[in-house]
């Protein structure tokens, strides 16, 4: 069937579904309210760092986006669905904690979980293409060599480079990342988070990323989402990462300088170490 001239005309535009909405997000544990009023939309592709000081909530905001933790008001959709529990849409690495020299388990088999709950078909073609995106995933993060030695064996920096390889592999629609880089040295630091950025942008996953650390992956982020004391400023790293905002955000005087291309933050107590590491370089 041939198409009318101007047809194309007729077809509503399809408006590009967020990968993360938020619509009045609040969340509060007893009497206290770690955010409240939040409104945030993680376009496809884009690379968001939430950033804050120890408590301010970044954690829970991504148990609510893994379902995992209930609003206590409005709304939290993963790729146009409600947040679900176990959803294959996810890819998430947690927070690092060592595993213990016991665990038995493989990194390509660690690896192979993050593909669980995807469906190509059964048999051979399912079995041979699985085994293909497993090893595609172990030599992005540089893991093939130790990919079959128990988990439990390997330094904190494999196993947390299987842990990214694990959220990578299924091509989720959204990547949850809590302080990913801790524990790699500044090699990996810099492949693991281009890495991200690069899967990102190919497959149009939207990426939390969250950090205390903001230089390692300064290139890479489109907005920062900054959380203090039930307060927030969501923008470009440009437009958030000032002394005005921050000095806002903290309610005391906050100092950023850019030197070298690195920013430099003083005046927070979390902060005042990386002036010091500066300074001393
Ligand atoms: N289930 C819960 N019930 C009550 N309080 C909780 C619960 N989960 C977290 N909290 C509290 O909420 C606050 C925010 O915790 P969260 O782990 O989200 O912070 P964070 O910003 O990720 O901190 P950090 O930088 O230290 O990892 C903390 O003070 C924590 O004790």
């Amino acid at each position: 069937m041939t198409a009318e001239p101007g047809t194309e005309l007729a077809v509503a535009p399809t408006a590009v579904t967020a990968a993360v909405r938020l619509r009045g997000a609040t969340l509060s544990y007893g009497t206290r309210t770690l955010w409240s009023g939040l409104d945030l939309d993680v376009a496809p592709g884009e690379f968001v760092a939430v950033l804050g000081p120890n408590g301010s909530g970044k954690t829970s905001l991504l148990r609510v986006l893994l379902g995992l933790q209930p609003l206590t008001a409005g709304t939290v959709e993963i790729a146009g669905a409600p947040a679900r529990r176990g959803s294959s849409r996810i890819g998430y690495i947690p927070q690092q904690r060592a595993l213990e020299a016991t665990v038995m388990v493989r990194g390509s088999d660690l690896v192979g979980l993050g593909l669980d709950g995807h469906h190509w078909g059964m048999g051979l073609r399912h079995r041979r293409e699985r085994r293909r995106r497993v090893a595609e995933a172990l030599r992005a993060v540089e893991a093939t060599e130790y990919a079959t030695m128990p988990l439990g064996l390997l330094s904190g920096g494999e196993q947390q480079r299987l842990r990214v390889a694990q959220a990578l592999v299924g091509e989720p629609a959204v990547l949850l990342c809590d302080e990913p880089l801790l524990s790699l040295d500044i090699a990996h630091q810099r492949k693991i988070s281009r890495l991200i950025a690069e899967q990102a942008r190919r497959t149009g996953a939207g990426v939390l990323f969250v950090t205390h650390e903001i230089n390692p992956v300064l290139p890479l982020v489109d907005r920062v989402l900054y959380l203090v004391d039930g307060r927030f400023r969501i923008g470009t790293p440009d437009e958030v990462m000032t002394s005005a905002t921050l000095s806002e955000l903290y309610r005391t005087d906050v100092e950023v300088a850019r030197v070298g291309g690195r920013l430099v933050v003083a005046g927070t107590d979390e902060h005042d170490h990386h002036v010091q590491e500066a300074e001393e370089a």
